[in-house]
C-alpha cells in the first residue's frame, strides 16, 4: 500500500500528542467576545470575532516575548468565573480532538484567574470539570482524547511553592505536573528552587520554560539546579552546538547532556517565530535538533496567538524540512514517551493508537 498523500484530512487523521499548550492561549475568538459581553469585560480591541482573531495573531507577532505576553490580558480578563473556565476548558478539548490530538497536557496559571475572587481550588476544579465535559463531547463526536493538566506558576510572581502544592493536591484528579511560565529574562528558574525541591520530594513531575527568550544559562539552571524533566521550548540549546563548514557537528557539554539524557524539548515553531526566538520556520533549530536526534516534540504553545494547531505545525514542518509520515510518527512517539502519565498508560497509547494510526498512513 502506498503512503497516504499529505492533505488536510490525512494530517488530521494522524494521531497527535501535545505536551505544550496554554489554556489561556487557545480560546476561540468568538468565545472571547461572548465571555467579554457576559462578564462586562470592556477592554477588547474589537468585538468582531474574525477581527479579534487577526488582532491576536498580529499583536503576538512582535518579536518580543514580553510584548507577546501582553495579549494574554484579554484572554485572562474573560476567564474570571467558573462557568467561563469550564467552557474554555471544554472547547479546548473539542478543538484538540478535532485536530486529531489523542493525548494532551494543557497548562495554565491558576493565579491569573483570581481577579474576581475565585479561589485556586475552585479554579482547578472548574477546569477539570471542563476537560471532562470536553472529553465526553469529543467521544460523542467519535474521537477519543485524554487531556491532563499542568499548573503553571508565573515567574514574575512569588507563588510557585503554593502552586506546586496545589498541583500535588490534585495529582489524582488529572493534574499531572507543574511548570513556570512568563517573562524569562531577569527571572531565572532558580528563583523557584523551593517549589522544585518540594515537587521532587513528592515524586511529582515538572517542566520549565527555558531557552526561549534567554539562552544557555537558563537551560543549565533548569536542568542542573532545578532538576527539570523536560524543557519548554529549549530552542537556544543550539547555542551549544557548532556545525563546521564541512558539516561536522560538535556538541558542547550541555547540549550533549540534553541529548544523552533524552531530555524532551517541547518545541513550538510558530510561537518562536512570533517572539523572535527563531527567524522563520525554515530556519528553526528544530531542523538541526531533529537531524541530531534530540528528543524533539511538536507543540502549539498558543493556538489563538499563533493561529495554529498541531496539524498546521506538522504541515509547516513537512513543507520546510521535507518530513514524511515516519518523521511525524517519531515526533509523536517522542512526545508520548515524554508525557507525565504512567509508563503503562503511555505504552498503551503508543501501541494501540499511535502505531496503528501511522501504519495506516505510512502504507
Ligand atoms: O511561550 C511562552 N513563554 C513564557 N510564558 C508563556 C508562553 N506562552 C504563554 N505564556 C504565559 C502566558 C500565560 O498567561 C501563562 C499561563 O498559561 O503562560
Ligand atoms: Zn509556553
Amino acid at each position: 500500500m502506498p503512503a497516504a498523500p499529505v492533505t488536510p484530512d490525512t494530517i488530521r487523521r494522524a494521531p497527535k500528542v501535545l505536551l505544550h499548550d496554554h489554556l489561556d492561549g487557545g480560546l476561540r475568538p468568538g468565545t472571547v467576545v461572548e465571555l467579554a459581553e457576559a462578564s462586562g469585560y470592556t477592554a477588547l480591541p474589537t468585538t468582531d470575532a474574525e477581527q479579534l482573531g487577526a488582532w491576536f495573531r498580529e499583536a503576538a507577532d512582535s518579536g518580543s516575548l514580553v510584548r507577546y505576553l501582553e495579549t494574554f490580558a484579554h484572554t485572562c480578563g474573560v476567564m474570571q468565573d467558573e462557568a467561563a473556565l469550564r467552557r474554555v476548558a471544554a472547547e479546548c478539548v473539542e478543538d484538540l480532538a478535532a485536530d486529531g490530538v489523542v493525548y494532551a497536557e494543557v497548562r495554565y496559571a491558576p493565579e491569573l484567574f483570581t481577579e474576581r475572587g475565585l479561589s485556586l481550588d475552585v479554579i482547578v476544579q472548574a477546569v477539570q470539570e471542563g476537560f471532562a465535559d470536553g472529553e465526553r463531547r469529543a467521544a460523542g463526536a467519535g474521537s477519543t482524547i485524554s487531556v491532563k493538566t499542568l499548573l503553571c506558576a508565573m515567574r514574575q510572581n512569588a507563588r510557585s511553592l503554593e502552586i506546586a502544592e496545589l498541583a500535588v493536591r490534585y495529582r489524582d484528579s488529572g493534574v499531572v505536573g507543574f511548570d513556570i511560565a512568563g517573562p524569562e529574562e531577569g527571572f531565572p528558574p532558580t528563583r523557584n528552587l523551593d517549589a522544585f525541591e518540594y515537587l521532587r520530594q513528592q515524586n511529582a513531575h515538572f517542566t520549565i520554560h527555558a531557552g526561549e527568550a534567554f539562552g544557555l544559562p537558563s537551560i543549565w539552571e533548569a536542568i542542573q539546579h532545578c532538576g527539570t524533566e523536560r524543557l519548554g521550548h529549549g530552542v537556544r540549546i543550539v547555542d551549544d552546538i557548532k556545525v563546521a563548514e564541512d558539516g561536522t557537528v560538535h556538541l558542547g557539554r550541555l547540549a550533549a547532556y540534553v541529548r544523552d539524557r533524552r531530555i524532551p524539548l517541547e518545541m513550538c515553531p510558530s510561537s518562536n517565530v512570533q517572539t523572535g526566538a527563531a527567524p522563520s520556520i525554515a530556519e528553526h533549530p528544530i531542523g538541526l535538533l531533529t537531524r541530531l536526534r534530540f528528543r524533539v516534540t511538536i507543540n502549539t504553545d498558543n493556538r489563538l496567538m499563533s493561529g495554529c494547531s498541531v496539524g498546521s505545525e506538522m504541515a509547516a514542518l513537512m513543507d520546510a524540512f521535507g518530513y514524511d509520515w515516519a518523521d511525524l510518527q517519531w515526533f509523536t512517539i517522542n512526545a508520548m514517551k515524554s508525557a507525565f502519565i504512567s509508563f503503562d498508560e503511555r505504552l498503551a497509547i503508543i501501541n494501540n493508537v499511535i502505531k496503528p494510526g501511522y501504519a495506516a498512513l505510512i502504507g
